[in-house]
């Protein structure tokens, strides 16, 4: 369970007059759900990429609980990540070759923390996330499937912040409201600051807090009692 501070934030790229985000301040108490929401283009994935450590930021510091983010070396950032945070992006990043299985439990192993438990929980989350064939090469699935796979991999280690890009936009609504209640539930479990970027009404009215962003700005801030009022 983590907090999330963020101070004088400005993400630019070269040839852009400016900046495509801008966060003067913004605090994610420890184990809240926030969802991100905006329109194409409105920064939310930058935002994901930033607080997740994927793109380092000049101007501006971004703490998780006491970790600022820009103080540590690429390595270590990787490692504090795989630690810490269950990622799920839009693009999904498998690792084509494997099966959907061995994709699951790849980080964990990779970071030498694959316990007979952590396995078992791997093909348990598999069938909770609607998958049926284990073997299956992730490279031959669906994207609705390759998006389950990358859910249950975020999961796997009960990580203190599960933070998910778009996690319900190749699926179904059934399969879509499944993965909202697994993704609630685990965070409910372990305790996890939840933030999913998503244009999703259904997953989005599930969260306690909406971050409403436009043009790179926050815009709205509203808690759950606020939106149903
Ligand atoms: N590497 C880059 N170079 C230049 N501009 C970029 C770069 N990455 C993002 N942008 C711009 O930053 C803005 C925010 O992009 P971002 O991907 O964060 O939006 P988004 O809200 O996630 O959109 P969507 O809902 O379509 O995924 C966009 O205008 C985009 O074109």
């Amino acid at each position: 369970m983590l907090s999330l501070k963020i101070e004088n934030l400005a993400v630019s790229f070269p040839g852009l007059t400016a900046p495509v985000l801008a966060v003067d301040h913004l605090e994610i108490a420890a184990g809240s759900g926030v969802a991100l929401t905006g329109g194409s283009g409105s920064g939310k994935s930058t935002l994901i990429n930033i607080i997740a450590g994927l793109e380092r930021t000049r101007a501006g510091r971004v703490f998780w609980g006491d970790q600022n983010f820009a103080d540590l070396s690429e390595g270590r950032r990787d490692r504090w990540r795989a630690a810490n945070i269950g990622l799920v992006m839009q693009d999904f990043h498998l690792f084509p070759g494997l099966s959907a299985l061995d994709n699951i439990l790849l980080p964990a192993r990779l970071s030498r923390v694959a316990t007979a438990e952590l396995v078992k929980r791997a093909h348990v989350l598999f069938e909770t996330v609607g998958l049926k064939r284990p073997e299956q090469h992730v490279e031959t699935m669906s994207r609705g499937e390759m998006q389950r796979v990358a859910i249950a991999r975020a999961l796997l280690r009960k990580p203190g912040v599960i933070i998910a890009d778009e996690p319900t936009a190749s699926l179904d609504l059934e399969s879509g409201e499944a993965v909202g209640d697994l993704l609630l539930s685990v965070a409910a479990d372990a305790g996890s600051t939840l933030i999913v970027a998503s244009h999703d009404q259904r997953l989005v009215e599930r969260l306690g807090r909406r971050l409403s962003l436009k043009g790179g700005h926050i815009v709205g801030d509203t808690q759950a009692g606020e939106m149903a009022a």
